[in-house]
């Protein structure tokens, strides 16, 4: 099967994938990897395969937003992925999560778009309780910052107009972050029968009470971005060696 925006060939992936926005950390993810191929570039979809410690894996970057990810992860799904890790940024909620921490979304509140028009409104966009665990005890094992698991909020919305936010009101509720794809990748794994989690790094916060100017290029980002990536490998090589044993 040839998926024709990702402009991949079916047999060409394996069944793991970890997905981000960027196509520059896609890049620097495979740079993780051993043998790392890149297969194609297509719109903002870069799409690389390896291995990392004998475990096979596509990383693969889906662009900003709710909309354009879902093309992605529906393509991967038909291609054969059976599980997918977003390895993201985030804009934190709270001042014990500050920048360079990382986030494990264990759910995440559908204030998008994407998904009412593919489930009604009370399904749930939950994340596998065994990738979850394995992201939590990977990144856990890394130390290096806080580490902290919860509901995350995604959002279409990156520049505000005269509707406010909805960060108050979600941070009372006791969400930790807010970014702009886990809930479609959540509900359209649960669709299609697959396997996701995530885990995202945070460049800021977002709360207007803690903001500072949004500026995701500093040090402590860049250094959480290499520590979601070894912890989003890491959980691969658990999750295979449990689905192995
Ligand atoms: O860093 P990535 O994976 O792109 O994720 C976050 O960053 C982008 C916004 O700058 C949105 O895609 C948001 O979800
Ligand atoms: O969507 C996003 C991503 C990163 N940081 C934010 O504040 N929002």
């Amino acid at each position: 099967m040839y998926l024709s925006v990702l402009e991949v060939g079916a047999e060409q992936l394996p069944k793991l994938a970890l997905v981000c926005g960027d196509p520059r950390r896609a890049a620097l993810i495979a740079t993780k990897l051993t043998d790392a191929k890149e297969l194609a570039f297509a719109r903002e979809y870069r799409t690389f395969v390896g291995t990392y410690e004998g475990v096979a894996v596509a990383v693969v970057s889906h662009g900003v937003g709710s909309a354009g990810a879902a093309v992605c992860f529906e393509e991967l799904i038909k291609g054969g992925i059976e599980t997918i890790i977003r390895v993201g940024t985030a804009g934190s909620y709270t001042a014990d999560i500050p920048a360079g921490s990382l986030v494990v979304s264990t759910a995440s509140v559908r204030a998008e778009g994407l998904t009412k028009q593919l489930v009604p409104d009370g399904f749930p966009a939950v994340a596998d309780g065994a990738v979850t665990n394995a992201l939590y005890e990977a990144a856990t094992a890394l130390g290096g910052g806080v580490v902290a698991k919860g509901i995350t909020l995604t959002l279409d919305v990156f520049f505000n107009g005269v509707v406010e936010f909805p960060h108050k009101l979600y941070k009372a509720a006791g969400v930790l972050a807010v970014e702009m794809e886990i809930a479609a990748l959540y509900v359209i794994a649960s669709l299609r029968g697959v396997k996701a989690g995530a885990i995202i790094a945070i460049d800021g916060y977002a709360d207007s009470d803690l903001a500072a100017e949004y500026n995701p290029h500093t040090n402590a980002v860049s250094d959480a971005v290499e520590r979601e990536i070894i912890a989003a490998l890491d959980a691969l090589v658990l999750l295979s060696a449990t689905t192995t044993a």
